[in-house]
């Protein structure tokens, strides 16, 4: 049987410290301080830096066997073309997919995503909202089996944030890594880390895990506000 999981083996990098630790296929959310090792955990699972100790492996394949998309805090910084439909198709003109199935691509990510209105519109005349949907064009275009997000929602109002999430569940992409301060958008994942200091603390369903953290400012507002209402 095919064991599909994300597994982290004895990591040992910068401020990280893991073990042994699986992430399950599907959309997990990565929370925590300030300065407790998301992003470097997401620059190891992203193939932009490589552990000074330990593996990671895709489904028993090596990480850097792995087509991975990723989508910055400040997506917009990584934009280069001048017209939308440039940009969102470049990766696939980059490893030369036909024309013919690179448009047809490019179509049906820009549908998916809601963003058709946009593909002939000038790449510097866009919103924040509308940039962050481009850069995640770009990044799902060559089908990846990994997606790492690190904070991209980060300038989004909350329904545009939940809708970036509701579009990636449909995309059919394996695995979503999704670094977020949004703790309305974390309680919805499928799976939800807690980082503290290096470490995984808490994981698990985000109902288990925001269990152990009622007591801090991760606790999601609107679970709070329901408790005291009774
Ligand atoms: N080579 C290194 N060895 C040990 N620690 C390091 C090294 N390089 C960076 N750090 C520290 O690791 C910590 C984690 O940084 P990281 O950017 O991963 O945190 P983060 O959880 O993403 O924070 P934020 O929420 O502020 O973006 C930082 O305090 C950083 O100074």
């Amino acid at each position: 049987m095919k064991v599909l999981m994300i597994d982290l083996q004895n990591i040992k990098h910068k401020i990280l410290d893991i073990d042994n630790f699986q992430i399950p296929k599907g959309y997990t959310c990565i929370i925590g301080e300030n300065g407790s090792g998301k992003s470097t955990l997401l620059n190891l699972l992203s193939g932009m830096d490589l552990s000074e100790k330990g593996s990671v492996y895709v489904n028993r394949r090596r990480i850097r066997d792995i087509n991975v998309g990723y989508v910055p805090e400040c997506p917009e910084r990584q934009i280069i073309f001048e017209l939308v439909f440039d940009e969102i198709i470049s990766p696939l003109r980059f490893s030369f997919v036909i024309s013919d199935e690179a448009s047809e691509k490019t179509m049906a990510i820009s549908k998916l995503l809601g963003i058709t209105h946009l593909l002939d519109k000038k790449t510097f005349a866009l919103s924040g909202g509308e940039k962050a949907f481009v850069s995640l064009a770009v990044a799902i275009v060559s089908s990846p089996e990994l997606l790492i997000l690190d904070e991209p929602d980060s300038h989004l109002d909350f329904d545009t944030a939940g809708k970036l999430m509701s579009v990636l569940k449909k995309s059919g992409t394996d695995y979503v890594i999704h670094c977020t301060q949004n703790m309305e958008i974390a309680k919805t994942a499928d799976f939800l880390i807690y980082m503290e200091k290096g470490r995984i603390k808490f994981s698990g369903h985000p109902e288990t895990v925001f269990k152990n953290l009622k007591n801090t400012n991760f606790f999601p507002v609107m679970w709070r506000l329901e408790e005291i209402v009774g």
